[in-house]
C-alpha cells in the first residue's frame, strides 16, 4: 500500500502547505490545535478540495487537480471514525454495524463480520441501543462500522479526544490489535504524544499547516521538538520484555543494549514493548550515584545539548545505542560541566510502558 498526499490550500487566513507519503502501517498526524490536521485528512477523505494537490492510492488518482480529477468520499472507500462516535441512535447495535457492511461492494466484503465483532470485543453490546453504551463503547462500535465497511483506508480523527482516561486506555489495546491483525492502513490523527507513541508507525508532524517533520514514530517523537508541549518532550525506544517479577510486579524490558525496570501488569517474555521516557523525568550525574531508590540508572555519553528559552536545557545521551533525553536547568548544566562527549549517568524517575 502506497498512499501520496499532496495538499495547498487557503483557508481564510491559514495556509495548508503539506505532503507526505505512508507505506501502510499507522500514519499519525500529529501537532498541536490549528496546525492543519483535520484540514489535511478532510482532503484525504474527499471532503474538500484542495486549491492544488493530489491524493494518490496505490496508483489510483482520488484527487489530482491538474486534471480536474476529485473522486467523491463516498467512492472511495474509505472508513472514517471521528471525535464523537455519530451512531444512528434509532438502531440497534447491530442495526448499525449493519449499515457498514451495507457500503462494501459485494466483490470487496473480505471483512468477516463474527472476527471484527471478536477483535473488537463488542460481541456483548450487539442487542443495545447507542443511547445505552458508554463513551468507549460506542467508539469501539463506530470502528467495527467503519471496519465492516471494508475499506481501504481508515481515517481516525481524534477517535479518542472525547473520551476520559479510564475510557481512552480500555480502546487503545483495540486500536494496537486494528493495527497489529489487519491489513487496513490508517491515518490517524491526534494531539496526544502518548496515543501517538503506542499506535505510530510513522509521524507526520504538522505545524502551521506544514510539515515539521516525518519518518518513523520512534525517531520523529525522540526528538525535543516533536512534543507540542515542552512539558511532553522525551525518547521513545523499542524493547523486547525480557522476564516479568511477578512478586514486586515488575517487567525487565532490554532495548538496544541497555535494560529497565518497569512497574507493569503481567508481560509475556519475548513481547515487543514501545517505552517512553520523559525528559523531565531524567536527571544527571556525573558518577555512578549511590543508595537512591531510582531502579534505572544508565551509563552513557552525552551527544548533544540544546538550550531552551526557558532556562533549561535538553540534553542527549547515547546509552550504548539507545537515545535517552534528559531536560534540567541551565545552571545545573553549568555546574556540571556538561558537555558533548562527556560520560554521564542518567537516573530515570519514570518510565511509561506504551504497549
Ligand atoms: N473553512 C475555513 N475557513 C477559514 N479558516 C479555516 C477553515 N477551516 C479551517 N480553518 C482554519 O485553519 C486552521 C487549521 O484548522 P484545522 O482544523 O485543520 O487544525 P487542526 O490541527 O485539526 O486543529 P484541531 O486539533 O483543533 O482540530 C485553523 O486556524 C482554522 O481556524
Amino acid at each position: 500500500m502506497t498512499l501520496i498526499v499532496q495538499a495547498k490550500q487557503r483557508l481564510g487566513a491559514f495556509s495548508l502547505d503539506a505532503a507526505f507519503t505512508s507505506e501502510g502501517g499507522v500514519t499519525a498526524l500529529f501537532g498541536r490545535s490549528g496546525s492543519g490536521k483535520t484540514s489535511l485528512i478532510r482532503i484525504i477523505a474527499g471532503l474538500a478540495r484542495p486549491d492544488e494537490g493530489r491524493v494518490v492510492l496505490d496508483g489510483e488518482r482520488l484527487t489530482e487537480t491538474t486534471a480536474g480529477i476529485v473522486v467523491p468520499k463516498h467512492r472511495r472507500r474509505f472508513g472514517y471514525v471521528f471525535q464523537e462516535a455519530r451512531l444512528f441512535p434509532h438502531l440497534s447495535v447491530r442495526a448499525n454495524l449493519s449499515y457498514g457492511r451495507w457500503f462494501a461492494p459485494k466483490a470487496a466484503r473480505r471483512e468477516n463480520f463474527d472476527h471484527i465483532i471478536d477483535l473488537l470485543g463488542i460481541e456483548p453490546l450487539l442487542e443495545r441501543s447507542p443511547a445505552k453504551l458508554s463513551g468507549g463503547e460506542k467508539q469501539r462500535v463506530a470502528i467495527g462500522r467503519a471496519l465492516l465497511s471494508s475499506p481501504r483506508l481508515l481515517l481516525m480523527d481524534e477517535p479518542l479526544a472525547a473520551l476520559d482516561e479510564a475510557r481512552k486506555a480500555e480502546i487503545l489495546p483495540y486500536l494496537e490489535r486494528l493495527r497489529d491483525e489487519t491489513e487496513i492502513p490508517i491515518v490517524y490523527v491526534s494531539h496526544a504524544i502518548a496515543e501517538v507513541a503506542r499506535l505510530a508507525n510513522q509521524v507526520v508532524v504538522m505545524h502551521d499547516g506544514k510539515v515539521q517533520a516525518t519518518g518513523p514514530a520512534v525517531d520523529i517523537l525522540s526528538r525535543p521538538s516533536a512534543a507540542a508541549d515542552r512539558k511532553e518532550a522525551g525518547a521513545l525506544l523499542e524493547g523486547t520484555v525480557e522476564s516479568f517479577d511477578a512478586r514486586h510486579r515488575l517487567s525487565t524490558v532490554t532495548l538496544k543494549s541497555s535494560q529497565l525496570h518497569i512497574p507493569s501488569a503481567v508481560l509475556t517474555p519475548g513481547r515487543p514493548v514501545r517505552i517512553r521516557i520523559p525528559s523531565r523525568d531524567v536527571m544527571l550525574a556525573t558518577a555512578r550515584p549511590e543508595g537512591l531508590s531510582a531502579l534505572n540508572i544508565l551509563e552513557g555519553r552525552i551527544e548533544a545539548i540544546s538550550s531552551g528559552e526557558d532556562g533549561t536545557v535538553e540534553i542527549r545521551i547515547d546509552c550504548a545505542g539507545d537515545a535517552i533525553l534528559s531536560r534540567i536547568t541551565a545552571l545545573s548544566c553549568e555546574r556540571l560541566n556538561l558537555r558533548p562527549g562527556k560520560t554521564v549517568f542518567a537516573i530515570i524517575k519514570t518510565v511509561a510502558l506504551e504497549g
